[in-house]
């Protein structure tokens, strides 16, 4: 997958991101890579802001040493703005909101970010599972809002989904798609519904996973190599919710399990790993070990 960089990307040129953790520095860096003029970066404090300058740093460099994109690291970072101070989304043309999966803080934020933006700019949230239209019913612009929903790890994903709610309109409909595909990866529009195409199946298989090493049915690498090898996934359930995050995941299971039942009820396990803060790839522990982290 190489992006394009044209002069003139299809997207506002002035790009802000509002949360900037792991999927938050991914989508930072999507815009960068492809030509937005600036990206604004806003985290819940300055500490945070500078964690998350690092990440995108990371990801740039990633991305270079690769071969997916050509230059010098400073022609990318010199273009990002990391900060704590939401007012510079004023500047902005484009918000996208990637703070934690919890529907009154994401409601809280989107709301913070909307007070900010000039009439005519879009917002967005990068939700997995949230319902986009009962989002919308706290904005005060909800025909300018409507998911974006970017796949993990965020610079080797082809895939983002695009999610229109009952009051997105028609306009943001038409450009959405276009900002993804100018992104050099591929959109899906969905309906508005619990999981839309992706988590509802995606965190079924993950939550399946971690209920069978609860029930000793199998060593976690046992069963991701069942399923690597066995059904050629490129990375098995469980390696993957470490990637994901247990806390990331424990949040989609709580309101999907709330929207479609018990079948997504979270697994005790999962409850307690997060709980001692085994939260996967980030804390340097989860179903498997990270010493790096
Ligand atoms: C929870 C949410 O709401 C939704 C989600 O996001 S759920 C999570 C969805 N994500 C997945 O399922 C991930 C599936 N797994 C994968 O894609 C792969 O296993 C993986 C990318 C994590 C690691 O793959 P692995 O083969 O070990 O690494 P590697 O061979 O180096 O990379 C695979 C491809 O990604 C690219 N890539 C990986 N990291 C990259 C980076 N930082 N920058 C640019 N490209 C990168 C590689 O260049 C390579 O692409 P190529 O084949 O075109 O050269
Ligand atoms: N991790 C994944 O694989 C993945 C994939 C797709 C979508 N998502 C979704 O993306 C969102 C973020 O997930 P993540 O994995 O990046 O989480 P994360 O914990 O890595 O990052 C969250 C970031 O938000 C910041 N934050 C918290 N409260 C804030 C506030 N009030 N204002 C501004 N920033 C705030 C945190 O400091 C952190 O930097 C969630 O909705 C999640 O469901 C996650």
């Amino acid at each position: 997958m190489s992006t394009p960089q044209s002069a003139t990307p299809p997207f506002p040129s002035t790009v802000g991101v509002l949360g900037g953790g792991r999927m938050g520095a991914g989508i930072a860096h999507a815009f960068l890579i492809a030509g937005a003029e600036e990206v604004v970066v806003v985290d819940v404090s300055e500490e945070a802001a500078q964690a998350a300058a690092g990440r995108i740093e990371a990801d740039v460099a990633a991305s270079l040493k690769r071969g997916k994109i050509h230059g010098e690291l400073a022609s990318f970072t010199s273009r990002l703005t990391t900060t704590a101070d939401v007012t510079g989304f004023s500047r902005c043309g484009l918000v996208v909101e990637a703070v934690p999966e919890d529907m009154d803080l994401k409601v809280g934020s989107l709301r913070r970010a909307e007070a900010q933006l000039a009439p005519e700019a879009w917002l967005a949230t990068n939700t997995s599972s949230l319902s986009i239209t009962t989002l919308a019913e706290h904005l005060q612009r909800p025909e300018r809002f409507c998911g974006l929903h970017f796949f993990n790890p965020v610079p080797a994903s082809k895939l983002v989904e695009v999610v229109l709610a009952e009051r997105t309109g028609e306009e943001l409909a038409e450009l959405s798609p276009r900002w993804v595909e100018a992104l050099g990866k591929t959109p899906v529009v969905v309906k508005d519904a619990p999981g839309f195409a992706s988590s509802r199946l995606g965190v079924a298989i993950g939550l399946e996973a971690i209920r069978m090493v609860e029930e000793g049915v199998a060593a976690p690498a046992d069963i991701d190599n069942a399923m690597v090898l066995g059904y050629r996934f490129p990375i098995g359930p469980l390696a993957l919710t470490d990637i994901v995050g247990l806390d990331v995941r424990l949040g989609i299971a709580e309101y999907l399990e709330s929207q479609l039942g018990e079948r997504f009820a979270p697994p005790q396990l999962m409850r307690d790993m997060v709980a001692r803060g085994e939260l996967g790839q980030k804390s340097g522990k989860g179903f498997y070990d990270y010493p790096e982290a």
